[in-house]
């Protein structure tokens, strides 16, 4: 009778478990529960705090942890279990959903059994404005020494993760502080017309930088690379930035100098760009002839170029400029700009090459007329030859013809028209101006040929005509 008692009583309890466990679950009141038995358990242990900001101490330097627990965080979904509330954004693929706190929202992770929360520390001023951010990471003391190293060892390892696969920002220069939004031009090398060889050129020597991080650390030199983009509007400069952004899926930090106050607000700026990005200076020319509103001395933009400020990380820096008279030579020696690529007006492969993306057609009865054309020296740049196949895409011969008519008008104007940026632009340089151009200074005349070899000189001579490289400068051609 005893042990009948003892079962139903068990069996009882048992189920009024399942009913208390059941009423809690289907009210939601057990994460009321739970919430009171972690503040409880809160308070029975000490715990150990890690802060960390967005910025270095005392430099603007960004903080690469703080870049990577943001990135970590963001992919916290598991979290959102514990959390009442938390915005979601799209991520770039279409089923990436991207977490993104609120100010001094907390986040609550897990790791090898221990539990541990993140908040997320903005400080704003009276007009909203961020004054300061930081994560503010929490846990038991006593996991620490179990916890800590795996715990960051596992940040590296997913944001690395989440960085490979992340989407391009494009970030640009308002109120003393970069915005960005997604970064979406498609352009690619494919989508370029420019000539194979120096597409190719380009993409393993893009690659070789990429992997360069030992080598460049060993000889103690910045790990950048950067590039001139030289030649008439329209010709394709902007898209090369857009396909060397998407190649090297890095973000991309358009510079206008003309917004900035002065050198302090350019070496701020820079501090703020993070590792792995692309910095843009477009029409260079414009600053260096004193055309703009810029304010930055010439040793501040040569500091800048060289990259004094101490990166962190490895920087691409592109420069365009139509045309390449008047600026300063010690803004182009070599260390400054390693590569300096010519964007030429539109030749017959260039043409052939635009007709294929834009038309679908590789061939066609009127293509030897287009040839003639350009032989006979009529010339438009590759935007104006790409609009008009655009716009006639639904008949390929039409759009030939309309391309046939626009060069015959062009080469009837020749001569008669203002050139379209400066001359030197329009027309190629030379053999000799380009050797000028690149070092007319004594040392490169002097320097001897083993010398030049070694430095591993990249050079692409032109399908239109030879280009000496007399220069320690890798000078492309196309
Ligand atoms: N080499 C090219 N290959 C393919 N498309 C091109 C090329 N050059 C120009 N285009 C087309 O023309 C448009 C304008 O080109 P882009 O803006 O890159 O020229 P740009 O050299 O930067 O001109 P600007 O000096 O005026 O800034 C692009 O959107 C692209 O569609
Ligand atoms: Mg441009």
């Amino acid at each position: 009778m005893l042990i009948f008692d003892s079962l139903l009583a068990c069996f009882s309890i048992s189920c009024l478990i399942f009913l208390v466990r059941l009423f809690l679950h289907r009210t939601a009141l057990i994460h009321v529960v739970r919430k009171w038995a972690d503040w409880v358990d809160d308070r029975l242990h000490v715990h150990q705090h890690f802060k960390i900001p967005e910025f270095n101490d005392s430099t603007l330097q960004e903080n690469q942890f703080y870049r990577r627990v943001s990135l970590y965080l963001n992919s916290l979904l598991p979290a959102l279990e514990d959390s009442d509330f938390t915005n979601l954004l799209a991520g770039k693929k279409p089923n990436d959903i991207l977490l993104s706190p609120d100010d001094h929202q907390v986040i609550r992770d897990t790791f090898l059994g221990a539990r541990l929360s993140w908040l997320n520390n903005v400080l704003r001023d009276d007009t909203n404005q961020v004054v300061s951010r930081s994560f503010m990471l929490r846990f038991k003391k006593k996991d620490k020494r179990r916890i800590l190293e795996p715990y960051f060892q596992h940040i590296h390892t997913v944001s690395d993760d989440i960085e490979q696969r992340k989407e391009l920002r494009i970030h640009y220069y308002s109120n003393g502080k970069w915005k960005s939004v997604p970064f979406n031009h498609p352009a690619t090398f494919d989508s370029l017309a420019i000539d194979p060889d120096l597409k190719t050129k380009i993409q393993s020597e893009l690659e070789t930088f990429l992997n360069s991080k030992q080598y460049y650390n060993k000889l103690g030199r910045v790990w950048k690379r950067s590039y001139l983009l030289y030649g008439p509007s329209g010709t394709g400069k902007s898209s090369f930035i857009a396909a060397v952004a998407n190649f090297v899926e890095y973000d991309v930090y358009n510079l206008n100098l003309s917004q900035l106050v002065d050198d302090a607000d350019l070496t701020a700026l820079l501090l703020q760009t993070s590792c792995k990005s692309l910095i843009v200076v477009e029409d260079l020319d414009r600053y260096v002839s004193g055309k703009s509103r810029a304010r930055i001395s010439s040793s501040g933009l040569l500091n800048f170029m060289d990259g004094i400020l101490n990166f962190q990380g490895e920087r691409i820096m592109i420069f365009t400029t139509n045309c390449k008279d008047g600026i300063d030579l010690a803004l182009l020696r070599p260390g400054r700009i390693d590569v300096h690529i010519y964007f030429p007006m539109c030749d017959f492969n260039s043409f052939k090459s635009l007709a294929s993306n834009y038309l679908g057609v590789k061939e066609h009865k009127l293509f030897p007329q287009v040839e003639e054309m350009f032989q006979s020296g009529a010339t438009m740049s590759p935007a104006e030859i790409s609009e008009l196949m655009l716009v006639n895409r639904s008949s390929p011969s039409r759009a030939l013809k309309s391309v046939i008519s626009a060069l015959q008008l062009s080469s009837r104007t020749a001569g008669k028209v203002v050139p379209m940026v400066c001359e030197s632009a329009v027309s190629p340089p030379t053999p000799r101006s380009m050797a000028e151009d690149a070092g007319g200074t004594a040392w490169k005349e002097t320097m001897p040929k083993e010398f030049r070899k070694l430095y591993g000189l990249l050079r692409l001579k032109s399908c239109k005509r030879p280009v000496s490289i007399d220069d320690d400068c890798e000078m492309i051609e196309r």
